[in-house]
């Protein structure tokens, strides 16, 4: 479990990134903080690795403060993985995800089968071992940004808007590849987006965030749906809106569900899903 407690972040210049921010992200599930530019996100997901160190406040990972632990071996335990992957454009695609195995003084060639296995594991054919980055696509290039992050078998994923740079039929293949790695892998995802519909998709737990990352709502995708805190957030999920708006409909084979602009979006049936 990651424990946020009375965390603040002050900048220099007087900007008041987090104030008082407590948040508990249980383990072995993935947890998406979701709010518009600049209301902390990042902040508080670099605190998680010490990338960032807080102003005031504790964070604490399975129960122990981590401003107590070397912040380099803190960061290559802890996977994390960027926008625009940030990958290294002079390093072969094996040679950058291995790079932590390297760091962490795994032999070449021990590294280099680990990189291979990985490729695999994130859906990626392992010909493309010795290209560049830049001989890749972009969402090749996320699926090699994931990898680094698996490389030191890390508990805890870091993802900081790693879709957010490729074109939606791409975002959504690797959204649900991210979904089957999670079903596979049970590690605990902490995932930055400020994209509603990819919170409620990939979250377990949705933090909605507000400027000064002030907490809006916490809980899991049907709890907020079902019950939006205030008006700023059932306008914020599109609660009265789009896809989440439906109504029923009755036709001669039964009644279906409706969207906002009247498309059919499915059938409504009794019972759950198995029957
Ligand atoms: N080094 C810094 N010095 C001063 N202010 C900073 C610094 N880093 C971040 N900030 C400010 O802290 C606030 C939170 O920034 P942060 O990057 O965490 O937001 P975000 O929600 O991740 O935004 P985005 O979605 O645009 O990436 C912003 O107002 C930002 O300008």
């Amino acid at each position: 479990m990651i424990e946020f407690e009375n965390i603040s972040k002050h900048y220099p210049d007087g900007t008041k990134a987090v104030s008082d921010f407590n948040l508990q992200i249980p383990a072995h599930s993935s947890t998406v903080f979701v709010g518009s530019s600049g209301c902390g996100k990042t902040t508080l997901l670099r605190m998680i690795n010490r990338m960032v160190d807080p102003s005031a406040g504790t964070v604490r990972i399975d129960g122990e403060d981590i401003s107590t632990k070397n912040a380099v071996e803190l960061r290559r335990s802890i996977g994390y993985v960027m926008q625009n992957s940030g990958l290294l454009p002079h390093f072969s695609v094996a040679d950058n995800i291995a790079t932590v195995p390297r760091l962490m003084g795994e032999s070449r060639k021990t590294s280099r089968r680990r990189a291979l296995e990985l490729m695999d594991t994130v859906g990626l054919s392992v010909t493309m071992a010795d290209r560049y980055p830049h001989q890749l696509s972009g969402g090749q290039q996320q699926r090699v940004g994931v990898a680094r992050g698996l490389a030191s078998d890390p508990n805890i994923l870091l993802m900081d808007e790693p879709f957010g740079a490729v074109d939606p039929i791409v975002r959504a293949e690797l959204q649900n590849e991210l979904l089957r790695l999670q079903k596979e892998l049970d590690k605990t995802i902490v995932f930055v987006t400020h994209d509603i519909d990819e919170a409620f998709l990939l979250g377990d737990q949705v933090v909605i965030l507000a400027a000064g990352a002030q907490k809006l709502q916490v809980g899991s995708p049907s709890e907020i749906i079902e019950n939006p805190a205030n008006d700023f957030v059932a306008s914020f999920i599109g609660a009265q809106r789009g896809s989440r708006a439906l109504r029923v409909k009755q036709t001669a084979h039964g009644p279906v569900l409706v969207d906002a602009q009247g498309r059919t979006q499915g059938r409504l049936v009794e019972g759950g899903l198995n029957q």
